[in-house]
């Protein structure tokens, strides 16, 4: 990806389900799952670098005792960082104490951090600021046990301020304006109610306060909890949360937008946003992790029960498409294969682009998460090739040379590595920063390998902005003086923006709507621009179900190719001496291509919850007035 987006979040939760005298038996320490959290975070530090938390659980602790530990952070490496300062806090009481070496139940008591229950997360904020009161997990804290409630997403809510405001109505004070307080508040507003109910009960049955405390543990139910919560959330969303006694749950949002799997054996529960994480940690097969289905929690209950629970009635699936082109780590077996047929399935389009001339075209791609779908582009380059070779021996019939034969088998397609990447660099310019100047060092180019007349082929795994291909990539691939620069973009046109997750929130920003525009003006249809501002202003006061997306009307007018060639230009300036194509892949094969995962509002403008239409209402009518001001 060459333009930087932040997006997504990972969560990461552990139930050890056996005594941890067990884990130290059989592992050789009591401090397992706290190792396999790191580790599980550490694997999907691509999901989130903004910052990292920590959380964790001790179960059946004496009153008086620390139960809850947490630790966040928002330092340049934040895994390393908590997990630093973990390792060093129980290094320093077994140094203090050596006499908790070889007793679990000692460690357990004095030992913060080490626990049965355990929560993870890596963020890229996509609400609020960057501070560390806003890195997950985030903790509700009282007195009662059952009522302690500490909450991590990977999530977007489209109507934040609506949930919000119910909170106010309901009589609350939130401290804070932040997504994850509000989601939280409001399950524990519920919990509340659920534990103040069942103490009714049980003192209606004649049990005394102390005796209520371990019955109500029992009697929650969590799933009724969640149902109660979440039914007016809209958004994309993998909430995890664990209860004070020891509770657990994670719940997929009913389009099954955002990820969540999941693994049991009797020793663990384990939840993961990816499955790769989970198969390599725990040393499972692909088939033993299994997806949370839409709208569906998996709780872990404080005695070691699991139950998958239908929360929320199932919405079309619409699982984000991104999450396989370029979010999640591309060492899934499925997201690896997804990854190449992109490749494979947009090569046809670009063969036509050069002719077909594989001779005197070089191929590369744009590191990292493109490398994949190189691969697959390569493949069907290969397979062109061959035919080729069959043919031109063929023709040849019985009268060709050896050294012909030769020849001719020697052709394979040119594959270089033209494009580097300066990671530090990258890391170092932020957000939507204008330093041109910095933006156009991020790559570093491979001289030497193009010829004056060939034609240069690269492939990204998508193009939003833009705007890296214009400062650095293309200027600096013309300095290679190709004849022709072709970009190939592994996923459609981005043409929406995003509100479940990616921080592509204003439509301005992308590059395909810019085209667009340019088009409309070309073509003396600007007017088109003003009569959907109109109908998406009269659309601000209806019920989000009744919102219709009408910023598709500014595309209708044209094809994609029209789309294509259009961001070709705006992207290339008159310092660019090559010819410059961009070829996108076509929706239909990223749904051939990622059949599962048939999210794609991006591209469609298709929102899979009603939320959807009123933010792209919103980022219109803002675009249209000149207002920066977020959707949603
Ligand atoms: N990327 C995410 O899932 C972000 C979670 C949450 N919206 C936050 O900003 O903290």
């Amino acid at each position: 990806m060459s333009d930087f987006l932040k997006h997504e979040c990972g969560i990461a939760m552990i139930r050890l389900l056996k005594p941890l005298e067990y884990y130290k038996e059989k592992y050789g320490s009591a401090f397992y799952g706290v190792n396999k959290m790191y580790l599980m975070m550490e694997k999907q530090h691509n999901r989130g670098q903004d910052g990292a938390g920590f959380a964790s659980i001790k179960l059946d602790t004496k009153p008086g005792q620390r139960y809850i530990s947490r630790v966040r952070s928002i330092a340049q490496q934040p895994i390393q960082d908590i997990f630093g300062q973990i390792n060093d806090r129980i290094n320093n009481e077994l140094k203090l104490h050596p006499e908790y070496l070889d007793d679990v139940a000692a460690q357990k008591k004095n030992i913060p951090y080490i626990g049965e229950v355990l929560l993870g997360h890596v963020r890229y904020g996509t609400f609020g600021k960057n501070s560390v009161e806003s890195v997950h997990p985030f903790l509700r804290q009282n007195n009662w046990m059952h009522r302690n409630l500490i909450m991590a997403g990977n999530f977007n809510m489209t109507n934040v301020k609506e949930l919000f405001d119910n909170l106010i109505q309901l009589g609350q004070h939130p401290k804070d304006y932040t997504d994850t307080i509000t989601i939280m508040e409001k399950i524990g507003h519920f919990l509340d109610d659920a534990v103040s109910k069942i103490y009714k009960d049980l003192k209606k049955e004649g049990y005394n306060k102390q005796e209520a405390s371990p019955l109500i543990a029992k009697r929650l139910k969590v799933g009724k909890i969640l149902k109660r919560a979440a039914k007016n959330w809209d958004g994309g969303y993998a909430m995890a949360g664990l209860i004070g006694h020891g509770d657990a749950f994670v719940l997929r949002d009913p389009a099954g937008i955002r990820p969540a799997y999941y693994y049991k054996d009797d020793e663990v529960v384990v939840i993961a946003s990816e499955r790769p994480v989970i198969q390599t940690v725990f040393n499972v097969k692909f088939d033993d992790v299994k997806e949370l289905q839409p709208g569906q929690a998996i709780i872990t209950k404080k005695s070691g029960e699991v139950r998958l629970k239908q929360i929320l009635p199932p919405l079309e699936k619409k699982a984000c498409s991104f999450e396989r082109i370029y979010f999640s780590r591309g060492s899934d077996a499925e997201i690896y294969k997804e990854r190449k047929t992109l490749g494979k399935l947009v090569m046809p389009k670009v063969l036509e682009a050069i002719n077909n001339d594989t001779k005197n075209t070089v191929f590369s791609y744009i590191p990292n998460t493109a490398e994949t779908s190189f691969l697959g582009m390569i493949e069907t380059a290969e397979k062109h090739i061959n035919e080729k070779k069959t043919e031109a021996i063929l023709n040849g019939q019985r009268s060709i040379s050896a050294e012909k034969v030769t020849e001719i088998l020697s052709e394979r397609p040119r594959i270089e590595k033209i494009a580097n990447k300066d990671v530090k660099l990258r890391t170092f310019i932020t957000e939507d920063s204008s330093r041109d100047d910095l933006v156009a060092h991020v790559y570093d180019i491979t001289y030497g390998v193009v010829k004056p007349n060939d034609n240069l082929v690269i492939i990204d795994d998508s193009i939003v902005r833009g705007t890296t291909l214009k400062k650095s990539i293309l200027k600096m691939l013309d300095r290679l003086n190709p004849k022709k620069i072709i970009v190939v973009s592994s996923a459609p046109q981005i043409r929406y923006p995003d509100c479940y997750g990616i921080d592509m929130a204003n439509l301005e920003g992308l590059i395909a709507f810019q085209a667009a525009l340019a088009l409309l003006k070309e073509n003396n249809k600007y007017s088109i621009v003003e009569e959907v501002y109109k109908k998406c202003l009269d659309q601000t006061h209806l019920e989000d179900k009744e919102v219709v997306n009408f910023v598709k009307e500014l595309y209708d007018p044209f094809t994609d190719e029209q789309i294509s060639d259009k961001i070709s230009e705006l992207l290339s300036d008159e310092s660019i001496n090559a010819e410059v194509k961009i070829i996108f892949q076509s929706v239909e094969n990223l749904h051939k291509a990622c059949p599962e995962h048939l999210g794609d509002w991006y591209f469609t403008g298709n929102y899979p919850t009603v939320g959807g239409n009123r933010v792209v209402n919103r980022a219109f009518i803002n675009f249209y007035e000149g207002n920066k001001e977020r959707a949603y």
